[in-house]
C-alpha cells in the first residue's frame, strides 16, 4: 500500500470540569467529548526517500475564510506546513518508535476552524498515527499508537479511539466518551436521543495554553454524572442543561467575542449554549435539523460567518 486517505473528525466538550492541577503544569480534568461529522481530509503518501513534507491548505480557500471573518488575525490561518505541524510529528514519533526510516508526503485539507476548542490538530495527528501504522504494516491496535498519541496531546487517545474494548485497544475515532486524567484515560459512552448541534466560531480564535493559564481549579468540582445519565436515556433536553465547562470564565475574560456568542446563539432559542474545549468555538443543541439550518444562516446574518451544524459521528465509523 502506497497511500491512505481519511477523514479526521471534530470534537464538540460537552462537559468539562477541572479536579487539580499537577505539577507538571497540566490540570486533572473531567470531560465528556463527541466526535462530530466536521471533517479534515488527511492524505499520507508514502515517499522514496525518508523527508517528510506537510501540506495544509484550508477548504474552502484561505481568501473565503478572510472574507468570512473579516478582522481575524491572519496568523489563525497560517497552518504550520513543517515540523510544527502536529501531523508532521505524529509521523515522525511513529516512525522513530518502530524503527523506520521511511519518508511520507502529508496533505491535509482543513475545514475544522483552528484554535477553536474542536480538536483539529489532534484529529489529525491521530489519522496520520493510523495512516503510518497502515502503511507501516504495523497492527492498528499496537499499543504504541497509543502512547505516541498520548505524548502528542491530550485529546489525541479520545481520536485515536482509545476507548478499550476486551480485544485491546480498537483502531478507530471515538464516537463519545468520558475523559478523565489529563485527557487521556477514556470510557466509551453510548450515544441515543441526540439532536444536531449548532456550532459558531468568532473571529478570534484562543490559545488552550493561555486559557488553562487563566484558569482557578473550584473548591467543589461538579460531576458529569447527570449528563451522563441523560445522555444513556437519550433525554436531548435534559442533557442540555448539563452542558458545562469550567474554561468558559477564563476564556470569556480573554476574548470579548465568547459574551456576543452565546449572547447570539440565546437568542435563537438554542439550548445548552456553551463553549467547546478551551474555545473560542460555541456550540449549542437545536430542536431539529430544520432549527439548525435556520439558525446557522441567522447566525451568519449577525457577522458569525463561520457557523454551521453538525451530528455525532454515526456508527459504524467510516474513518477506518
Ligand atoms: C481543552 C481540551 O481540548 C479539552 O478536550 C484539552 O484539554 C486540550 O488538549 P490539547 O489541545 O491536546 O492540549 P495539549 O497539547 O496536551 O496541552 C496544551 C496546554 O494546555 C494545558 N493543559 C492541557 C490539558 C490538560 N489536561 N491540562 C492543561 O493544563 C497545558 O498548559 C498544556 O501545555
Ligand atoms: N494539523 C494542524 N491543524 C491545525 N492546527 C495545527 C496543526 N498542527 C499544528 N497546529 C497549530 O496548533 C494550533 C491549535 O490547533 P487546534 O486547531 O487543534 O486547536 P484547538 O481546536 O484549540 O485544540 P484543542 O481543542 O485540542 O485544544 C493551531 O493554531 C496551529 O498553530
Amino acid at each position: 500500500m502506497q497511500a491512505v486517505t481519511t477523514y479526521s473528525p471534530a470534537k464538540l466538550n460537552l462537559f468539562l470540569e477541572l479536579h487539580a492541577r499537577r505539577d507538571d503544569g497540566y490540570h486533572e480534568l473531567e470531560t465528556v467529548m463527541v466526535a462530530v461529522n466536521r471533517y479534515d481530509r488527511v492524505e499520507v503518501r508514502r515517499r522514496e526517500d525518508s523527508k517528510i513534507r506537510v501540506v495544509a491548505r484550508w477548504a474552502p480557500s484561505m481568501a473565503v475564510w478572510q472574507q468570512r471573518l473579516p478582522g481575524l488575525d491572519a496568523s489563525v490561518l497560517q497552518i504550520p506546513q513543517g515540523a510544527g505541524n502536529l501531523a508532521y510529528q505524529a509521523a515522525d514519533r511513529l516512525r522513530e518508535a518502530i524503527g523506520s526510516d521511511c519518508g511520507f508526503d502529508i496533505q491535509l485539507e482543513k475545514t475544522i476552524p483552528a484554535g477553536a476548542g474542536m480538536g483539529g490538530a489532534s484529529s489529525n495527528a491521530a489519522s496520520v498515527l493510523r495512516a503510518v501504522a497502515r502503511l507501516c504494516d504495523v497492527p492498528l491496535h499496537d499499543p504504541l499508537l497509543w502512547s505516541v498519541g498520548a505524548q502528542l496531546g491530550s485529546d489525541v487517545p479520545f481520536f485515536l479511539g482509545a476507548t478499550r474494548t476486551p480485544a485491546g485497544l480498537p483502531a478507530s475515532p471515538s464516537r463519545a466518551a468520558l475523559a478523565t486524567g489529563r485527557g487521556e484515560q477514556l470510557r466509551a459512552i453510548e450515544l441515543s436521543g441526540m439532536n444536531p448541534f449548532v456550532v459558531a466560531f468568532p473571529p478570534q480564535s484562543l490559545s488552550t495554553a493561555a486559557v488553562y493559564a487563566a484558569c482557578q481549579v473550584p473548591p467543589e468540582p461538579q460531576a458529569s454524572e447527570p449528563l451522563r445519565a441523560a445522555m444513556a436515556a437519550g433525554d436531548a433536553g435534559l442533557m442540555t442543561q448539563h452542558f458545562f465547562n469550567r474554561l468558559a470564565a477564563p476564556a470569556r475574560q480573554l476574548s470579548p467575542w465568547i459574551d456576543r456568542l452565546l449572547a447570539a446563539m440565546r437568542a435563537l432559542d438554542l439550548n445548552g449554549c456553551q463553549l467547546t474545549g478551551s474555545g473560542s468555538a460555541c456550540f449549542a443543541m437545536a430542536r431539529s435539523k430544520r432549527h439548525a439550518i435556520r439558525s446557522v444562516s441567522r447566525l451568519a446574518a449577525r457577522g458569525f460567518q463561520v457557523s454551521f451544524f453538525v451530528s455525532p459521528l454515526p456508527l459504524p465509523s467510516p474513518l477506518q
